[in-house]
């Protein structure tokens, strides 16, 4: 059985993991992921009981009980690079004997589920809004680092998106990440279904131009009237395709809800967003503690 090197796998010497600065116990089965490390106190606010409180970097985490279910909130900060780190930290907190460092026999299966922010690309979605990405695209490339990438992606809607957007051979290739159903069914009563796009930036990747203009100014457009099997593309944020993604060639089950806080068509924006986010954060804890 391999035993992975201290330089791939680092434990820091209080038997944290290199970022998140957890140790094994402490992470609960379910875990919900937010963007804003300001957000995780939001979540935890929710909680009957707190258990541990830890913080390095972008990374604040608050493991803790909702209605007696053992939950860990953790913040990633933004981008698809926290990602890589936080799924990846979190699988082995769970699935790697710290002390031989081999992965466990028995592996655990961990429930993440990210509350996010996301701006619409169709007209009808409005500002607070909670959009279930049921399929997430991934314009960052992550995944494609990954062996097993086309066992776990939707490769029909790949080729079909690529050849309606004339994809740009200098752009990396996007992956159609899938959510988990079961998730998918606790919570389609109370989102929205979307195909959400993962993209690496926030502003030309998401089709915005500020003073550097987009290297294609048409491929929101192409984004927006993109239709398969009578699914179209709903919104954009920045990491629920390597989760989704990452979350599939591990075995666990992961989702990404966002609400809305920007109407691309519309070319409107909200900055008083938090009641919208604090609703949803309500919404998703009740349902996380019924499973
Ligand atoms: O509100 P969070 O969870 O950070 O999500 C969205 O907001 C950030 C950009 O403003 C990106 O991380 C994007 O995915
Ligand atoms: O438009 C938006 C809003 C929030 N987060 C994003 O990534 N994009």
């Amino acid at each position: 059985m391999r035993t992975i090197p201290s330089s791939e796998l680092i434990i820091n010497d209080d038997g944290s993991i290199f970022h998140l600065h957890l140790r094994p116990e402490q992470l609960a089965d379910t875990v919900i992921l937010v963007g804003d490390p300001g957000r995780v106190e939001l979540v935890a606010s929710f909680f009957d009981t707190r258990e541990c409180n830890v913080s390095n970097r972008e990374f604040n985490t608050v493991t803790g009980t909702y209605k007696g279910k053992r939950m860990t909130v953790l913040s990633t900060g933004i981008g698809i690079g926290n990602i890589d780190i936080s799924v990846t930290e979190l699988d082995a907190l769970a699935n790697v004997d710290f002390e031989t460092r081999q992965v466990k026999p028995e592996l655990r299966r961990l429930t993440l589920l990210r509350l996010g922010t996301s701006g619409a690309i169709q007209p009808d979605i409005k500002v607070g809004e909670a959009v279930f990405s049921r399929m997430s695209i991934g314009f960052d490339g992550l995944l494609n680092y990954y062996k097993g990438r086309n066992e776990v992606c939707n490769l029909e809607y790949e080729q079909a998106f690529m050849r309606h957007t004339g994809w740009s051979d200098l752009l990396p290739k996007p992956y159609f990440a899938v959510a988990d159903e079961g998730l998918f069914d606790l919570f389609r009563d109370s989102t929205r279904e979307g195909i959400t796009i993962a993209a690496p930036g926030f502003y030309a990747p998401q089709g915005r131009w500020v003073r550097l203009e987009p290297a294609d100014a048409h491929l929101n457009e192409k984004i927006e009237s993109f239709e398969y099997e009578g699914r179209r593309i709903t919104n954009f944020e920045m990491e629920s395709s390597a989760l989704a993604g990452m979350a599939s060639l591990m075995g666990h089950r992961a989702a990404t809800i966002c609400t809305i806080i920007a109407q691309r068509i519309a070319l409107d924006a909200c900055t008083d967003y938090k009641p919208f986010v604090k609703r949803m954060i309500r919404m998703a804890l009740d349902k996380l503690a019924t499973i």
